[in-house]
């Protein structure tokens, strides 16, 4: 049954953030939604499910025709939405999950070995090796999207949106949901996707709608176009490409130094950061990436070891610690560990250096406004307004308002941590992002990024650190950065690991 809308509008206070915008899925194809951050893909798919009211836009679902947008009007239209923030209970099992609320009964008795093999027959659908009595702790972020997406199925949609599947995926779950999603295509349903990974566009999609300010820009068959389309649609002008220039790292000195560092899922691990390098820190699920750098921040308890900067050792027992002697944590889980939603954004981005700003304990307002410019202008956050509420941005800005905060220089930081700097965030700004990573570690900072995409790591990283099982397996010098050596690396030892284990 294909799926169309057309006309779709929205404003908000006076500024249309989705003008009019047609999209139209046909049965069994993929469809890719892409944009820059704001420019309008989570709007659009919330006027869909009916969590807002759009001013106006028509829907079909095969034949019918729908205008209401409300959730009722998408329950009755079929639409199925996966939104990032999974709606499964963590004490329940995959079974109980997918039928949460729509038990099976028979009388007041639920009827567990039914809802078990209908459970199992959709897992199966979806072609994903997960037991409907399995506790969902035992799965990972992969098998929990499976769950959900076979909760969803279970209500026989007719249209299936999920909302960034992959965003906060490693590499290796999200190519699982891919092939998750190719099963479903055999079930010839509409499936509209968002994502920010271009990579994923070629290898999953047939068809692919670009959103810029709230206009379609592009649309058309994949096959038709490369990657250079898409990012200028996407970005709107023509943006650099290639690899910015390498740092002379080698002759640089050590600025940090971690010797025998010992934590949960972590170590012995011995690193050196030069002073104004940037050092990636690349790993498969379960390598420790996290755990690493919340260790080194004192959010992780550490068993043993010493971290030193500039030759003087720091306690880093506590965050507060960390903080105190110059390291800083841009955390992966951002938007819920970071942002106050009810704060405007220049509190969320001048949180921790409020102190500094202020003279004998009196605000002062025009030095936190030029504070607040100097570190958002490099990013460019959208819209570049300090007094607008954090949860009024997009998801992506709001990433950029968590990073500008510590790029922000009042804060006097030594060691820079940025755990996956780039998730949910769009093209253009990713190269803005990097941009004010390069201009850190040009500052004198040491600089340490992980990632879950190679080929991030080749753009920004002056050497590689490949971790696995929590320890250093392998560090790669700047003239060696490729895509598929950090991959071999990464796999060879993993798969090394299972052997000897
Ligand atoms: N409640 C709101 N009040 C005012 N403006 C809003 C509100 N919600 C969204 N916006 C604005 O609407 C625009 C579109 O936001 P939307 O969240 O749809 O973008 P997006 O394409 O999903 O971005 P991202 O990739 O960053 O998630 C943004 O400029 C945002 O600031």
């Amino acid at each position: 049954m294909p799926f169309a809308v057309y006309g779709l509008r929205k404003s908000y206070g006076g500024v249309e953030v989705l003008k009019g915008v047609d999209l139209e899925v046909a049965d069994g194809e993929i469809h890719a939604l892409l944009g820059a951050n704001g420019a309008g893909k989570s709007t659009l798919i919330k006027c869909l499910s009916g969590a807002i009211v759009p001013d106006s836009g028509t829907m079909m679902v095969g034949v019918e025709h729908f205008d209401g947008f409300t959730p009722r009007t998408a329950r009755q239209a079929g639409i199925s939405v996966i939104y990032q923030d999974l709606s499964l209970a963590a004490s329940l099992d995959v079974a109980d999950n997918m039928f949460l609320g729509q038990e099976l009964r028979i009388g007041p008795f639920v009827r567990k070995r039914a809802q078990r093999r209908e459970a199992a027959r959709w897992l199966d659908e979806l072609g994903v090796d997960i037991r409907p009595t399995a506790a969902l702790s035992t799965l990972g972020n992969a098998g929990l999207q499976a769950v959900e997406i076979a909760k969803s199925l279970r209500t026989r949609p007719k249209v299936l949106i999920l909302d960034e599947p992959t965003a906060a995926l490693s590499e290796k779950e999200a190519e699982a949901l891919g092939e998750q999603l190719l099963a479903l295509k055999k079930q010839k349903l509409p499936l509209l996707y968002v994502t920010h990974r271009l990579a994923e566009v070629f290898t999953l999609a047939d068809r692919v709608t670009v959103l810029r300010g709230g206009q379609v820009v592009l649309t058309g068959a994949v096959k038709d176009l490369n990657r250079d389309d898409l990012v200028d649609a996407i970005a709107g002008e023509r943006i650099a490409r290639g690899r910015p220039a390498a740092q002379a790292g080698a002759a640089r000195t050590t600025a940090v130094s971690v010797r025998g560092l010992l934590a949960p899922g972590i170590g012995p691990v011995d690193l050196d950061i030069r002073e104004g390098e940037v050092l990636g820190v690349f790993g498969l699920v379960g390598s420790g990436r996290t755990e690493l750098v919340e260790t080194l921040f004192g959010s992780h308890r550490r068993f043993a070891g010493t971290v030193s900067i500039d030759g003087r050792t720091i306690a880093a027992s506590s965050p507060g610690d960390a903080v105190a002697a110059g390291v800083a944590l841009v955390p992966s889980d951002r938007l819920r560990k970071s942002i106050i939603g009810s704060l405007s954004a220049g509190e969320n981005m001048l949180l921790p250096s409020y102190a500094a700003l202020a003279m004998a304990g009196v605000r002062r307002f025009a030095r936190e406004r030029l504070a607040f410019n100097t570190a958002v202008t490099p990013l460019n956050l959208q819209p570049p307004r300090i007094d607008l509420q954090a949860r009024r941005f997009s998801g992506g800005n709001q990433q950029k308002l968590v990073i500008a905060r510590w790029l922000n220089d009042t804060i006097g930081c030594r060691l820079l941590m940025l755990d996956e700097p780039t998730q949910g965030v769009d093209v253009g700004a990713r190269r803005d992002i990097y941009a004010a990573i390069r201009a850190s570690a040009d500052a004198g900072k040491s600089v340490l990024v992980t990632s879950s995409e190679p080929e991030e790591l080749v753009q920004i990283a002056d050497r590689v650190v490949v971790l696995s099982a929590g320890r250093v397996a392998a560090i790669v010098e700047h003239e060696d950065i490729e895509e598929g050596r950090l991959l071999a690396l990464a796999h060879e030892v993993e798969h090394q690991g299972r052997k000897t284990a």
